[in-house]
Order: C-alpha cells, then structure tokens, then sequence
C-alpha cells in the first residue's frame, strides 16, 4: 500500500535534518567561541542604572533588574555592551558628556533623548498607542502622526548609537516594544549580524493589532530579526497570525521564510533569579525586617500586591472583589488585611493619572467604610522598595494576590513564590498572566469576575498547610529550574542556532560565481538533460491557475533552448496533457504531464497510468464538503487526479480545512490505494505509481546525458530532486529544499537565469 504524506514545510523538514546533525550548545564549541562573535549588544530602551543628579554632578548606580541579572549570567565569553535611554532628561552637552563617561566605564552607552521625544516616542507611541493595543486596551489607544513620527526617529537614535559598536559576528540583542522598528534598521546597516528581538508584553490577536494604521512597518521593523522571542505560545502565534495576514509571507509553523533568510519565532518565558529569592529570607537584614513587620502586623494574615501603576495590573478589580470579600464575609473582619504596593509609573500618561486618583478613592472608601480603631484594610504604599524590604513581604505575606487583567509574564508572581522558605503562601493569580501558563499550581483566576478574586481569597484563607506546601513545591520546581538564566542562555543557544543554518542554507543561493560554474558545465556538456517545472518556476503563481499563461519572454527562451540539438527540454508538471499542448504549440519540447502520469516524446503522447479513473463516491464527496465548507477554494478533475486549490483562502482556514481533509481521505484513499499529495496551495490525490521522480528515472534509463539540470519552487519538484544523478543539478525556486544544491529566491529571477546560462 503507498500512502505518502509529504510535507510542504521545507523548512521544518530541513531544520529537523539539521537538528539531527548538529545542535550547537554553547558548550559544544569548546574554545573557539570567540570566532562565533566578539560582542553581544543588549539594546533596550531603558539602561539597567540609576543616575542621581548631586549638587554638581552626577552618580551612576548599576540597578540589577531581572535582565541584567539574565544576561550578566550568560554562559557565553564574550564581551557585553548595552545602548539605552539611561532615564534621566539631560540636555546641556557637558551633563551630557559626563554621563556618557562614566557609563562607558560599564560598557553602557546611552542614547539621551529631549523632553519633546520622552513626550512622544515614550509617553507617547510606546506607552499610549502600542501599550494599550497590546494590554486589550483598545479604546486607551491613542493615534497621533506626532507620536509615530518620534517612534520612528527614536528608533533611529538608538540605531545611530547601536551602530558606533557593532561589527560583524556580533550578536545584538533587542528588547521590547519601544524599539519594534530597530532590528530592521540594524539589519539594513549591518547585514551579517545577528539579530535577535524580546518582546516582553502580549502580542495581541491579528483582529487588534490589525487597527494599528502603522502594522506593516512594525512587523517588518521586527522581521529584520534573525530570533523573534515572546513569552507564551499564545502570543507567538498572534505574532504570526499578523505577519501572514499583513504581508502575505510564507510562515511555516515558527519560521516566516524572507527572500534571503529564515526568521524564527519561539517561546522562552523569562524567569527569575530563583536563587537570590529562595536564600533572601535566610539574610540578617531581611530577617531583621520581617521581624519588624511582624511585630507590626501583630497575627493578621497578609495579602500581599505588588505592582507598577498601570491599568494592565487590574489593581481596581483587586480592590472591588476585596470589598466585596469584606461585604461578605464580616468573620474576617479584623484578622486579614490587603497590602498593596504600587509603583509610580508613567505618571504623565494621563491614563496613569487618572488611575492613581481612582486607587486613591477606591482604597480611601474601603478604608473609610471598615477600618477601626486596631485595624487597617488595606495598607497602601505608592512606592518602591528595595530588595530587601520587598523579598522581607514576600516572606511574611501569606497571600499574594496577583490580578493583571493582561499582563506580558509578571515577575512578582513568580518573586514570590521563590521567596517562600521560611514559610508557606498561597498564589492567587490572574490567567492573563503570562506566568499563569507555568504556575498552574495557583488558584487561577478571571480577574474581570470580581466575584472569582472574592471566592479565591476564600479558597487562599483556609486552604489546609499541607495542600500549600504541596503546590508551592510543584511551582518552585518549575522556577527553580526555569531561571532566568536558562531564559537568556536558551534564547542565544537558539539564536547561534538559527544563524548557523541561515548560513549553511544560504550558502546554496546562485549568484555569479554558482552561475559561472554551472555555465561551465553547461557550456562543456554534450548531452544535456533539462527539466523545467511549470507554475512558480517558468511562471508565476497567479490568482486562478488558467491565468498563468506562458509569457512571450518564456516561449522565446524556450525556441531558444530547445533550437540547441544537444538540448533535451521537459517541462515536468502538474498540469494535463491539453493544457500543456495548448500553451506551448510549435515549440520542440517535452513534456511529462500530471505529475508523471503521462509523458509526450517526439510528439506523441504515452501514458504511465491506467485508463481515465472513475473517481469514487466518497472521495467526491469529501471534497464537496471541504468546499462547501472552505469560500474560494475549488475542485481540478485530471485525468488520473484530484486536486483541491486552496490559494484564495485565508491561510488560517486553509491550514484547518487542509488537516481535516487529509485526516477525512485517510481512510477511503488507503482502500483504493491512492496516494495524498499535500503541495503549494493544494492537496493532490493521485495513482501511487508515478510522480515527478518516475518520469525522471525514466528520462535517465532512455538517454546518456552529461549535464543534467531540474529545476522547480513545489514539494512535488522534490521528488524530481531526489532522482537526478549525484553530478545533477538541482535548483529550488523560491523558500528552501532540503534537497536542492541551489536556490533561486525568487520566481523572476530563473527566465534571467536561464538567459545567462545559454548565452
Ligand atoms: O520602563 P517603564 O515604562 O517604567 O516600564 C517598566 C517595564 O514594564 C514592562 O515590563 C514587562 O516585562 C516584564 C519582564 O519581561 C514582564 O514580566 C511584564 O509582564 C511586562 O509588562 C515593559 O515591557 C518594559 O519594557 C518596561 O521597562
Ligand atoms: O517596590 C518594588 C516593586 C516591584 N519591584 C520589581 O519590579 C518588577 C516588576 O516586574 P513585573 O514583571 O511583575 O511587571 P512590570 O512592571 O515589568 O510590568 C519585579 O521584578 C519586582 O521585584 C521592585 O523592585 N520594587
């Protein structure tokens, strides 16, 4: 019985064989790392300093966040710069000078920006239009051309910076959606780097971020990476969703295959510094501090939240299902108070301070409502903490209520969770965290139903010793080994990875030297084999299918190489006998028609397959159901084949409708002995027997022949591939083969190609 099911996803067959060879880990190139690269970049748009203005001068404090701390802990031995906004407005040029200086000294390079651009590119693109887009905030969003326009000259700031220190085999790391535009920028200066790119809030569904007026210049900013990383699944997936629906890319599960390279796209959630947490409570200051708040707190149970000001931190829908649990359970009156730690954030984004006074009033009511005399509901603190205060609340807090309504990862959640050694805790978590794909172990909560944050503190209060330590391990587990370390070194690993392969693939494209060497052959050669195959190689992909008629260019190559005697020319298609007779009457080629099925040599047709198939009921009716069910897709009936086209539909719908089909012709086509012939844009079902290969095998038994060339853009072409001789040459036209020597990128370029090569 045959029964092939071929992939058209080149390019995951070929990573999967180079998987299979080869996996670079930073340890498997044991001393010559420094031949890979020399620097990495991290560019972000703040740098990981404070910078204090004193009477007449300035003190810069390194300020180890969660990525500093990743990347300071790279395994890898190279040297490591950062380019950032250093978060303090400077604009006399010796301020400017002086800070420069000094963080040269850490390798931190800062891009300064005027009050007009913190107004505009921070405040304004990043923070009121591509902020709330991406947090579902969709009537935040503000549009205005000022706010586009310094977003884009901002990337370009960063840019200009960026480019004073990067040099060929550096690895340049962007973070976040302030800079979407910057891997293209770096990309078009400095071709042969390595780009990779963060994003660490949500990418929303293609349904939003389609309003985005500025979408297809963000995403391409963003496709001049090499590594396009997010937190989830989830948002990868809209990230793709948006890149095939806006510009109509080719995208392979997680690769988006350009012209000239394979740009990836994966999962790694951040994680945190699990260590630095889990030993903090054993530090004497922290000791010390818990012990104060302990004294202060008398025997109250605490809920703990911690948050920057921000409406994505859903900190008012906290404190309403937390009014509400007051309201409703007057029994823990007196016994559990909520403190609540927020931020200032963004305070000249009027969203932000608008929300401060909201908190202000909501607390104040709640305050005003239940507190006596020795008990306090909510202890508001609109702050920051250092470390060891805030790990010191971590440690007595006996609730941590974390309630985003969109959140990118949130850090605190997990913070939390590695502090608790002394003593257990319970996490209550929004499932619009990011984090909540991994902490599975909390009380996962909508945070929209006020209601489900007042059960789960219910839930959180009485939930049994036993049952919190048992998922506090099996979360702590999880962190524990999913550190943020892991995070920066897998996302590099993966980043060295991809670039490897884009070289070994691209190392196959024909320019003029790989011209010049199949010339040569070409032009020594006495008996030359050609096969051609037709739609995406001679012609280019049109709308309907009887609309890509050969092109006067074509046929006059075509009379041109077929006039050369030691030339045997065969066009290998898909396409029927009538078909290709009707196209290229009065020209001396060959043809092989319907994958194989039929072949013409001297002028006379010969078939390789039994007489005209009757097509069974089953089938036909599969295929009327798929496109009943599937708008703007169609049946072909061939002689010996079936072919549904599906390149009208949406690719979503496509991708579905294909699976099902296949997964509906299982059955009937392995009773019938047909083989389903998954290619571009559609599904064939055809007689086992023959394929683009056979009638090469064929060609190859009849004729002695010294040059030998194959050329195609389909997965059917592959099999054609596969049967040349180990001397012939294969040419892919379009994304990548895992067979072909060679590649043409694109389809225009092979009637030059073929110019060339007979002149
Ligand atoms: O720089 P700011 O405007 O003050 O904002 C602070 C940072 O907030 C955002 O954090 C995100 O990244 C976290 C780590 O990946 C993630 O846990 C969280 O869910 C995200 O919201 C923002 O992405 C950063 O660029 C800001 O610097
Ligand atoms: O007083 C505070 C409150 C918070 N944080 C830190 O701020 C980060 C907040 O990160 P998260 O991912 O939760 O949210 P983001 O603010 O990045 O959206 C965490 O690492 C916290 O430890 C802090 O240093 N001091």
């Amino acid at each position: 019985m045959h029964k092939i099911f071929q992939s058209n996803r080149y390019c995951i067959n070929l990573l999967q064989q180079l998987k299979g060879v080869r996996h670079p880990q930073f340890t498997d190139r044991g001393n010559n790392q420094k031949s890979y690269f020399m620097k990495i970049l991290i560019i972000a748009n703040r740098l990981p300093v404070k910078i204090e203005r004193t009477d007449d001068s300035f003190i810069v404090k390194r300020s180890e966040g969660g990525l500093a701390t990743g990347l300071g802990s790279l395994e890898i031995d190279a040297e490591m710069h950062w380019v950032g906004w250093p978060g303090i407005h400077v604009e006399n040029e010796d301020e400017k000078r002086e800070i420069t200086e000094k963080l040269a000294a850490l390798n931190y390079h800062p891009v300064f920006l005027t009050g007009e651009e913190i107004e505009t590119y921070y405040e304004g693109y990043s923070n009121s239009t591509i902020w709330p887009l991406c947090h579902y905030f969709f009537s935040y969003v503000q549009y205005k051309a000022e706010y586009w326009e310094a977003y884009r000259r901002v990337n370009g700031l960063f840019c200009e910076e960026a480019l004073n220190f990067i040099d060929d085999n550096d690895i340049v790391w962007i973070h976040d959606y302030q800079l979407m535009l910057l891997p293209k920028k770096i990309r078009d200066n400095r071709p042969n780097v390595m780009i990779g790119y963060f994003h660490h809030i949500p990418f929303p569904s293609y349904e939003l971020f389609r309003v985005l007026p500025e979408r297809e210049e963000v995403l391409k900013g963003l496709l001049g990476a090499d590594l396009i990383g997010f937190h989830t699944h989830d948002y990868m997936r809209h990230f793709i969703s948006a890149v095939y629906r806006v510009l109509d890319l080719n995208c392979n599960l997680d690769e988006i295959c350009l012209q000239d390279r394979i740009v990836h796209v994966d999962a790694f959630p951040m994680g945190i510094n699990y260590e630095q947490y889990h030993q903090a409570t054993s530090l004497p200051e922290v000791k010390k501090i818990s012990k104060r708040l302990i004294e202060e707190l008398g025997d109250q149970t605490i809920i703990l939240s911690v948050d920057r000001l921000d409406y994505s931190k859903g900190i008012l829908h906290r404190l309403e299902g937390f009014a509400n649990f007051l309201e409703n359970h007057p029994e823990y009156h007196k016994k559990v108070s909520l403190a609540m730690i927020v931020v200032p954030s963004r305070d000249a984004v009027e969203r932000y301070a608008d929300l401060k006074t909201q908190i202000d009033q909501s607390i104040g009511k709640i305050n005003g409502i239940y507190s006596t005399l020795g008990w306090t509901p909510v202890y508001y603190f609109y702050q920051s903490f250092p470390f060891n205060e805030l790990v010191a609340l971590y440690d007595i807090a006996d609730i941590a209520l974390v309630t985003p309504l969109r959140d990118g990862m949130n850090l605190v959640a997990k913070e939390y969770l590695a502090t608790k050694n002394r003593k257990p805790g319970v996490l209550i978590l929004s499932e619009m965290a990011g984090a909540a794909n991994e902490l599975t172990d909390a009380i996962i909560i909508n945070p929209n139903d006020t209601q489900e944050i007042e059960s789960a503190l219910l839930q959180a209060l009485t939930m049994p010793g036993k049952e919190q330590r048992l998922r506090l391990r099996n979360m702590q587990k999880r962190i524990s080994t999913q550190t943020v370390r892991k995070w920066a070194n897998d996302f590099i690993a993966e980043l060295l990875h991809i670039n490897r392969q884009n070289n070994e693939i691209f190392q196959k494209i024909v320019g003029e030297q790989q011209l010049s060497q199949i010339k040569e052959r070409y032009d020594q050669a006495t008996a030359r084999l050609i096969l051609l195959d037709y739609d995406g190689t001679l012609s280019p992909f049109t709308k309907r299918p009887e609309e890509a008629l050969p092109s006067g260019k074509l046929l006059h190559l075509l009379k041109r190489m077929t006039a050369d005697k030691k030339n045997k020319v065969v066009i290998n298609s898909g396409r029927n006998r009538q078909v290709l007779d009707k196209w290229f009457r009065g020209i001396d080629l060959d043809f092989a028609a319907e994958h194989g099925a039929f072949f013409k040599e001297n002028n006379r047709w010969y078939r390789n397959v039994q007489e005209k198939i009757t097509w069974d009921e089953e089938i036909l009716g599969i295929l009327e159901h798929t496109i009943d069910k599937t708008p703007r897709s169609y049946l072909e009936i061939k002689e010996s084949t079936l072919v549904w086209h599906y390149r009208n539909v949406d690719v979503w719908l496509a991708e579905l409708r294909e699976k099902q089909l296949i997964n509906a012709l299982m059955g009937p086509a392995s009773r019938l002995n047909l083989q389903i012939v998954p290619g571009n844009k559609i599904v064939e079902i055809k007689p086992p027997e023959t394929n683009k290969g056979s009638e090469v095998k064929r060609l190859l038994e009849k004729g002695n022949y010294d040059f030998i060339l194959a050329i195609g853009d389909d997965t059917t072409d592959e099999e054609m591939f596969r049967a040349l001789p180990p001397d012939g040459i294969s040419v892919k036209v379009g994304s990548f083969s895992p067979t072909a020597k060679y590649r043409i990128p694109v389809q225009s370029s092979v009637i030059p190609f073929f110019e060339n090569l007979i002149k």
